[in-house]
């Protein structure tokens, strides 16, 4: 193993992230309501274009005049590709008070993109005397992306999330479906004239966990469009969460009691986890490094697994 030890990644909740409009701001007390961990206020692509300019004015308001509790409070700029995201980090760092914590960077492509919004921030933090500094989030949503994940995960300390964005991802991979997120129709295994749907979003996930915790960012997994298919979500989430992610986005409310309820670990799972744990103590002051539980061999490795669960259950309960 390398001797230089994994960062623990954001100690906060991150099951649910729930997104609007920055054009509807009829939305946005529903929002501050909700039980997410994290609010999304958008400014990218569920706004016209023609709606910019006002998105952009009601996620100011919102930010400064709404009740957001204890959320972590982010806004998703434009994407660098595009004319709106200089004035989009200028007047959020300008014009939001202390209470807007992250900006989520979309479509990222290699570490200068984040560097160079980071410059941006910087400059306007000191300028302004802003005291908190805004972390960042990055969607992997592009090819380039997905082959710049490493360097983008390193790129800058502010960096505390990273989402796989399905959608966008899709487009830019040429992959042919309109699915957000989910089983793809055409992506199975054949076996004696049977089909055996596999995950095309996978590799991806994979990719950016190891990323992510090579860095010590936290893995998200993005939408799911199919916002009438409950267990469609579910099963989603659940692959994400085994594979190491710590949440999923809710791009309509039905999503965040899904999410949270994915992304908690369960009761049994915790008095498991505390309960190899306690048979790992106890053979280790018995001398031994290994033993059974459940009649299946747990060792140290099993120690580190177990507190996985225990740590991410104790964070939420202590939120
Ligand atoms: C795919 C790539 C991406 O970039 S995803 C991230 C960007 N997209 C988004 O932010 C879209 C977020 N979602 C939405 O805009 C809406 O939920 C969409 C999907 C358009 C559906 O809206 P609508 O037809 O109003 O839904 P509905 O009638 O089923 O609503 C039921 C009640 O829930 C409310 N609601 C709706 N959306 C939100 C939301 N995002 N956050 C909080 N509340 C929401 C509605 O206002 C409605 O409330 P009520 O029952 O009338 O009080
Ligand atoms: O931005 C998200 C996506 O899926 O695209
Ligand atoms: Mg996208």
């Amino acid at each position: 193993m390398s001797f230089r030890l994994q960062p623990a990644p954001p100690a906060r909740p991150n099951r649910c992230q729930l997104f609007g409009p920055g054009s509807r701001p009829a939305l946005f007390e529903k929002m501050a309501a909700s039980a997410a961990d994290v609010i999304n206020l958008d400014l990218e692509d569920s706004v016209a274009p023609s709606d910019k300019d006002a998105a952009r004015a009601n996620i100011i308001t919102a930010i400064n005049t709404l009740d957001w509790g204890r959320k972590t409070l982010s806004a998703r700029i434009n994407g660098l590709d595009t004319p709106w995201w200089y004035r989009d980090v200028v007047e959020l760092l300008e014009q939001a008070g202390p209470r807007l914590d992250q900006i989520m960077i979309p479509k990222v492509g290699c570490a200068a993109d984040v560097y160079a919004v980071d410059a941006l921030v910087t400059a306007i933090e000191r300028a302004k005397g802003r005291t908190k500094p805004i972390s960042f989030e990055v969607i992997i949503e592009s090819a380039a992306g997905i082959a710049h994940v490493e360097e983008i995960a390193a790129a800058s300390p502010r960096l505390h999330a990273m989402s796989l964005g399905a959608a966008d991802f899709a487009a830019s991979m040429g992959m042919q479906t309109t699915g957000i997120g989910g089983t793809q129709e055409n992506y199975y295994m054949l076996r004696e004239g049977a089909k055996h749907w596999s995950d095309p979003w996978h590799w991806a996930q994979a990719a950016i966990v190891a990323a992510c915790r090579t860095h010590g960012v936290l893995p998200v997994d993005g939408p799911f469009g199919d916002f009438s298919d409950d267990e469609g979500f579910r099963a989603q989430a659940r692959r994400s969460a085994t594979l190491g992610m710590v949440g999923k986005w809710a791009i309509h409310p039905k999503q965040v009691a899904l999410a949270n309820e994915v992304f908690t670990p369960s009761e049994a799972a915790v008095a498991d986890a505390r309960a190899i744990l306690a048979a790992m103590e106890e053979a280790k002051a018995n001398g031994q490094g290994a033993t059974t539980y459940k009649g299946k061999l747990i060792d140290i490795a099993s120690m580190k697994q177990a507190e996985v669960i225990v740590k991410q259950y104790e964070l939420i309960m202590g939120k």
